[in-house]
């Protein structure tokens, strides 16, 4: 499922218990819940710039007026673009200095009671409004509009479309999400046709028939004859016609969800803060959704958190937590600064304990936090040296003795700037070569040129875009004694199947410096017998499916590859030494003791379709890019 659309994204859900003149009152807008929305996604930004939409669904309409509404945009200004356009399909309808009544809301759009929104992040080069969420299944009955949205990846998404196909169904579209909007369609036409038997067999006619469904469809007998289909790391949020939201999170707790639940609102979000800054609530007034269970807020607003399938191990993604999430989490922020504090020692290895000529930067943006662990680090080191070396002094120390030893410090400049505000990890795939190589800036004058080393710490090295096409180079350019790249999280060697876009093997460096190791030392073999080892575990059924990929990096330590990555992303005719240090696998766990979820590091996945998808993305390396490539290269020599 190369091709599939990956989303690792930000969902949002507002839905007001009261009536809407409740807020105008206490609040002076009956827009309460759409502002809300806007700020919950303008804080999770950072989650989604390719797209943005959202939907709302208005209760007790009469039969005639609409009562779902949608509005999607792309691009990084999709946020303002869809609100702005709701906002002005609302003021057309709505006369200026009008006396407010709820009655007067009838007809007009997204004045509703249920809200939901999403951020779009997909690198895979599939666009096109028609892959912004939410998507939506319409229908002349009210229970059984859907609409959905998520932030997931599903491993398995052929096996459920074949299952479709095998039920009759003919999806238009091969992506997970429409599967996903399919298969649970199907589900609620079902659980609604169920509730109008019953209403038909209580001798219910017109109406109230419609009245029976709405108060009793049970999203989830939906959600359990959904979900069960589906292997993946995901948070799937929906609301429907009749009035039922729901969200629910995968069986593993792989992508993150909260909530938070009054007497006027039942909200969620994938990130905490969002909820305790855009409502004023605490930490602890926030809750989790625990893994494989569902938020669910009937039509009449009644709230209850349902067990949808058994949860399993928990593998809760720890790249959300370094890189993903936006960090101002509490626990997010004390760990990401824990991931830097642990690397003091590597570092003052490399820096060969000099820290007098030793200036300390970072990454923007997502590293701001593991800098300043680093520091702390640091900073005690250099407290510890101090007393070490007045104690060693074996008398009181002199004023000039004691200027030398106090006077050290830990030396932190901004070294390295951002242009533009954008994450360009999360950027579409072809263009982001181009954006690594022009976003960054250097502060000129910011450390002695060939005296001072230079740290500079970025959350993680993934493909080793940022460093090759920009910031080695402009770095170099402050001519440093050495410089030293630090990477919070550990090597990453693994794809990711479930929502953050790293699919193929060879876009990792640590994969490329890997093979490029074995073939330099003769040792090709390895690559052909693991080629072997995947085909074979391909073949076996899901559950005792292997990671063969692992067998690569066997033959070679941590400091080898690093070693081999720093040849590979040198820039031409750069000659000043260079260092890499890695987060360790145990720093990584001692940091962020929460969220094991650790794959794209380990190669354990939490699921069967994660294995088989690294499985089968080796066989595409090799047989696409290692074969193609040796393959050139024979036609090269021969034609020599
Ligand atoms: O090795 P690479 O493949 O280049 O990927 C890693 C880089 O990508 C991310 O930056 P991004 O610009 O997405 O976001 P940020 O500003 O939040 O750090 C991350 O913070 C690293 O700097």
């Amino acid at each position: 499922m190369e091709n599939n659309i990956h989303e690792d994204c930000g969902v949002a859900l507002v839905r007001l218990l009261k009536p809407l003149s409740y807020y105008q009152e206490k609040y002076g807008t009956w827009r309460y819940g759409l502002g809300k929305l806007y700020l919950m996604m303008e804080k999770q930004h950072n989650r989604g710039q390719e797209g943005a939409g959202i939907a709302s669904v208005k209760l007790n309409t009469q039969p005639g007026n609409e009562y779902m509404f949608r509005e999607r945009a792309e691009g990084p200004n999709a946020i303002t673009e869809i609100f702005g356009s709701a906002n002005r399909q609302i003021n057309q309808v709505v006369k200026e200095n009008s006396v407010f009544v709820d009655s007067n809301l009838q007809e007009v759009p997204f004045a509703g009671e249920l809200y939901m929104g999403h951020l779009r992040y997909s690198t895979t080069g599939k666009s096109g409004l028609k892959y912004v969420h939410p998507f939506l299944r319409r229908n002349n009955w009210r229970a059984k509009n859907l609409c959905l949205c998520g932030n997931y990846n599903m491993t398995n998404v052929e096996e459920v479309f074949e299952e479709l196909t095998r039920q009759g169904q003919c999806p238009r579209i091969y992506s997970d999400s429409y599967i996903m909007l399919e298969l649970m369609g199907h589900r609620l036409d079902r659980e609604v046709e169920r509730n109008f038997r019953e209403a038909k067999k209580q001798g219910l006619e017109d109406q109230n028939i419609t009245r029976y469904i709405d108060e009793h469809v049970k999203m989830e007998n939906v959600l359990k004859t959904t979900m069960k289909h589906f292997d993946g790391g995901y948070v799937v949020t929906g609301i429907t016609g009749s009035g039922e939201m729901f969200a629910m999170r995968d069986p593993h707790g792989i992508r993150p969800a909260f909530y938070y639940k009054n007497d006027e609102v039942v909200v969620l979000a994938s990130e905490r803060p969002v909820l305790q800054t855009t409502f004023d609530i605490e930490y602890d007034d926030v809750q989790e959704l625990k893994p494989g269970t569902a938020l669910i807020v009937r039509s009449n607003g009644e709230t209850v958190i349902k067990k949808i399938l058994e949860p399993q191990s928990n593998a809760a993604c720890s790249f959300e937590r370094i890189y993903f999430s936006r960090g101002s989490d509490q626990d997010i922020y004390r760990e990401r600064k824990k991931l830097g504090e642990q690397l003091v020692p590597a570092v003052l290895k490399s820096i060969g304990g000099d820290t007098r000529h030793t200036v300390f930067s970072f990454i923007p943006n997502t590293a701001e936090s593991a800098f300043y662990g680093l520091l702390d680090g640091f900073k005690k080191h250099v407290i510890e040296r101090k007393i070490e070396r007045i104690e060693s002094l074996g008398h009181t120390p002199t004023h000039e003795e004691l200027l030398d030893i106090l006077s050290e410090y830990v030396r932190c400049e901004k070294v390295a700037w951002k242009d533009i505000k954008l994450r360009t990890f999360i950027t579409e795939g072809n263009a982001r070569n181009d954006l690594a190589a022009h976003v960054y800036d250097i502060t000129y004058g910011s450390l002695e040129p060939y005296v001072d080393n230079l740290v500079i710490i970025d959350d993680s090295i993934v493909r080793g875009t940022t460093l090759k096409e920009s910031i080695l180079h402009i770095l170099d350019r402050l001519h440093p004694k050495k410089i030293v790249m630090v990477s919070s999280a550990p090597q990453i060697r693994y794809p990711d199947y479930y929502g953050i876009d790293m699919p193929r093997l060879e876009e990792f460096c640590v994969f490329r410096a890997t093979v490029a190791l074995l073939k330099e030392r003769g040792m090709e073999s390895i690559l052909e017998n693991v080629y072997k080892e995947c085909l074979a575990e391909l073949s076996k059924p899901r559950e005792e499916m292997q990671n063969a990929v692992r067998d690569i990096y066997a033959p070679f330590s941590v400091d080898e590859i690093n070693h081999k990555i720093v040849e590979m992303l040198r820039p031409e005719g750069m000659t000043t030494p260079i260092d890499i240090v890695y987060q360790s696998l145990d720093g990584l766990h001692q940091a962020i003791p929460n969220n094991p979820g650790d794959w794209y590091f380990s190669g354990h996945y939490p699921t069967p379709g994660g294995t088989r998808l690294c499985n089968q993305a080796y066989v595409n390396f090799f047989e696409k890019v290692y074969k193609t490539a040796s393959t050139q290269s024979i036609d090269h020599n021969n034609a020599k």
